[in-house]
């Protein structure tokens, strides 16, 4: 097994990094560019699930493999379904394999998509035969994953009536949702939500248009979390916008709550410590809209002795790994007092922290880049570091840049 010993970083922590392009806008825009093929995109993720989409749309085989990738299989089998004339059989890692896909192919099936489930009923792998969908009105549960709805999405402007997607109950990651109309607007795709109703109208063709995708914000929440254990720290990440679509840009007001002042200088993000902290503010924190950075708030906040109480995380069993688990396991082995249920995690506040402690990353970067930071307390072992290219290939490096 491979194993990164972090000794115990000494230095205030500093400097400047570039992140890649966000891997959620990456992978939306690498769809539509196949139905618009005048969409010129820059600064693409260079993240291993951005690459494999991209893989997957150049393959001329009767096969991908798009091993953890959950946008690629997803948004994939939404794409391959509307692919006229198109066989091919979408697979993924084992993990892949247990992460449900029912509620997207029924979707797509009653739209009148041809897929057929290989192994188990309701995950993949999947053999789709692509064709023409002649159907305009899906009715969806909106509760399990966002993705499922985003794909739907992001074939809808190129059915012949556009579509009509209404949501059964609770939708869930909605701020994942309101990014793929907002990459749609910038193609000039109409499209409104009222009530319960998603309408998209059609588009045939889109004027020469140039998107650049904005840097990756779950990427940046590794920096906020340094930052929170660093005092004195500052680090300045690029490039970032003042109105992003990615909802993990709730970070910035997350952070405050942890001493971390963020400001916008022409592109860049200047993170600082100010040790305001305001511990009340994590009594209950409601993640349903950005879950992705629970991870990273459960590891600042046992890295600080601060108790929190995370709400809305019903999304984080069914991700990479069971990350509420995975959380369990590894604050435990770390000395900390933590509770989960299948929704919610309740973190006590924790004075010690045990050192050289081996962090089992589970196939999950997240896991991996979420308890490097821990290591301005305590030396620790991060279990197969090279898990982080899933989003992002260079972490240890920009790292090793502010830390050492
Ligand atoms: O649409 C997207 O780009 C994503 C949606 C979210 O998934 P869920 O909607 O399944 O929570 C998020 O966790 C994932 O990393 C990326
Ligand atoms: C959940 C994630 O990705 P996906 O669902 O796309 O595999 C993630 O990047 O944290």
């Amino acid at each position: 097994m491979d194993l990164l010993k972090l000794e115990k970083i000494t230095k205030t922590v500093n400097g400047t990094v570039k992140i890649t392009g966000s891997k959620s806008e990456s992978n939306r825009l690498l769809i539509l560019q196949q139905f618009y093929s005048n969409l010129e995109i820059e600064n693409i993720s260079n993240s291993d699930d951005s690459e494999l989409m991209q893989k997957a749309l150049a393959n001329t085989t009767s096969k991908v493999n798009i091993g953890h990738a959950g946008t690629a299989m997803r948004f994939l089998t939404a794409y391959f379904s509307v692919k006229e004339n198109s066989e091919i059989v979408l697979t993924g890692s084992h993990r892949m394999k247990n992460r449900p896909v029912k509620i997207l192919v029924e979707a797509l099936r009653s739209l009148g998509a041809n897929i057929e489930y290989l192994e188990k009923d309701g995950y993949p792998p999947l053999k789709i035969k692509g064709q023409k969908l002649v159907d305009s009105f899906v009715e969806i549960d909106g509760g399990v994953s966002s993705q499922y709805i985003s794909a739907l999405l992001l074939i809808a402007p190129t059915l012949q009536n556009g579509l009509k997607l209404k949501f059964k109950g609770k939708v869930t990651s909605i701020p994942y949702i309101k990014m793929t109309l907002g990459l749609l607007q910038e193609l000039f795709i109409e499209s409104s939500w009222e009530g319960d109703t998603i309408t998209i109208l059609p588009k045939a063709n889109l004027e020469t248009k140039k998107v650049v995708i904005e840097s990756d914000w779950s990427s940046a929440s590794y920096y906020y979390s340094l930052v929170a254990l660093s005092k004195n720290a500052e680090v300045t990440i690029s490039s970032y916008k003042q109105n992003s679509l990615q909802g993990d840009s709730v970070l910035a007001e997350i952070y405050k709550n942890l001493g971390v002042e963020t400001t916008y200088k022409t592109n860049a993000l200047v993170l600082k410590n100010n040790s305001a902290i305001n511990t009340s503010y994590f009594e209950e924190l409601n993640l349903a809209s950005a879950p992705d950075i629970a991870q990273t708030i459960v590891a600042t906040c046992f890295g600080m002795g601060v108790a929190c109480y995370l709400t809305g995380l019903h999304t984080l069993k069914i991700k990479e790994t069971d990350r509420l688990v995975a959380l369990k396991n590894e604050i435990e082995k770390l000395g900390g007092k933590i509770e989960i249920t299948n929704e919610s995690l309740r973190l006590f506040p924790s004075e010690k922290i045990n050192k050289n402690i081996a962090i089992a990353t589970y196939d999950d970067h997240r896991m991996a880049m979420a308890f490097a930071p821990l290591a301005l307390k305590v030396p620790i072992v991060i279990e197969e570091p090279e898990v982080v290219s899933k989003s992002y290939p260079t972490f240890w490096l920009d790292f090793e840049k502010v830390t050492r």
